[in-house]
């Protein structure tokens, strides 16, 4: 271990993110009842520049008004090229009355962006005696905030969490796709030329990549990576395939933008019994291995060492903070 101890994460479940524009409040209460973590109310890109205003006193109101229970909530603000972002700021901070949560800044460029936002509530909180400070999530969604993804992380105590948004990081990559997250039709290798005849397609995972750059960000500076949205909603397979993967790359959750992908979301994020035994199978076998003076030994066929026990402990840790909730 490097001499400087990376902080732990917000130990709150963050399994699936639910979203829904703030301009159709008949969803919010939908919302709150479901089975999602995390509560994000959009004021952006789902909202129609003509109903910014109406959506943000939607959302206040709803923050103030509906029973969200032991939820996360945040709200997603407009970017800071717009000419929404400060009225956000300031209406959410001073005309609701705790319960907000999470502030999720859009588009995020550089540090200077989060401190932005950071200098702009703090002195909405200041100004309205507010004694909670409201934390920040941002999205990693352009080029920019992909090349600065670490001081993004690294620019406020308030932040918590950062996410992929897929559809404006291809926008912003020049990508060619349409599809919002999942298997790429055009992404793929053949089986070599001398397979000719038996050449096989193998998609790859043109996400790997951004996932990676905010897994490795959020777990240096102590936040949560959450894989973003799958803009098709007919398919839980493929919603599932993504999902498995950012799993298995160290995200903790992703968001449904339906409420049919929160069941999913859930399921993939939370550690099964049988992976937990296994985890906890693995430890046993690693103390007794201490106990007898060694670092390595075998478990199931298979070599396991000091560093299985931190692996075996993710798994663990994850599954008892979610059954604390
Ligand atoms: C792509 C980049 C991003 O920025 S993603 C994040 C921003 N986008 C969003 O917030 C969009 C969120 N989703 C939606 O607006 C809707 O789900 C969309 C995709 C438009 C589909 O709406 P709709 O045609 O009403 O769906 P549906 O008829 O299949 O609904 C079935 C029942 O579920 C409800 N529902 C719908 N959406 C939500 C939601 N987000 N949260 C909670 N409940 C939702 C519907 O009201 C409907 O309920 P019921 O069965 O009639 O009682
Ligand atoms: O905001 C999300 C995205 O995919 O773009
Ligand atoms: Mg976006």
């Amino acid at each position: 271990m490097s001499f400087t101890i990376p902080p732990a994460p917000p130990a709150r479940p963050n399994r699936c993110q639910l979203f829904g524009p703030g301009s159709r409040p008949e969803l919010f209460e939908k919302m709150a009842k479901s089975d999602a973590d995390v509560i994000n109310l959009d004021l952006e890109d789902s909202v129609a520049p003509d109903d910014k205003d109406a959506a943000r006193k939607n959302v206040v109101d709803a923050i103030n008004d509906v029973d969200w229970g032991a939820k996360t909530l945040s709200v997603r603000i407009n970017g800071l090229d717009t000419p929404y972002w400060h009225k956000d700021v300031v209406e959410l901070i001073e005309g609701t009355k705790g319960r907000l949560d999470l502030i999720m800044i859009p588009k995020a460029g550089c540090a200077g962006d989060i401190y932005a936002v950071d200098a702009l509530a703090t002195a909405a909180e200041a100004a309205s005696g507010k004694d909670k400070r409201i934390g920040f999530e941002a999205i990693i969604e352009t080029a920019a905030g992909l090349a600065h993804v670490e001081e993004i992380a690294a620019a406020s105590p308030r932040m918590e969490a950062l996410s992929l948004g897929p559809a404006d990081y291809a926008a912003y990559m020049g990508m060619a796709t349409t599809h919002i997250g999942g298997t790429q039709s055009n992404y793929y290798m053949l089986s070599p030329k001398e397979h000719e005849g038996t050449r096989e397609t193998h998609y790859g995972d043109p996400w790997h990549y951004p996932i990676v750059a905010i897994v490795a960000a959020c777990r240096t500076h102590g936040l949560l990576p959450v894989d973003g949205p799958f803009g098709d909603f007919s398919d839980p397979d493929g919603f599932k395939a993504q999902a498995l993967r950012s799993a298995t790359l160290g995200c903790v959750g992703k968001w449904a933008i339906h409420p049919s992908q929160v069941a999913l979301a859930n399921e993939v994020f939370t550690p099964t019994d049988a992976a937990v035994e296994d985890a906890r199978a693995i430890i046993a076998a690693m103390e007794e291995a201490k106990a007898a003076g060694k670092g390595a030994a075998t478990y199931k066929g298979k070599l396991i060492d000091i560093a299985s026990i931190k692996q075996a402990e993710v798994i663990v840790k994850q599954a008892e903070m979610i059954a604390a909730r």
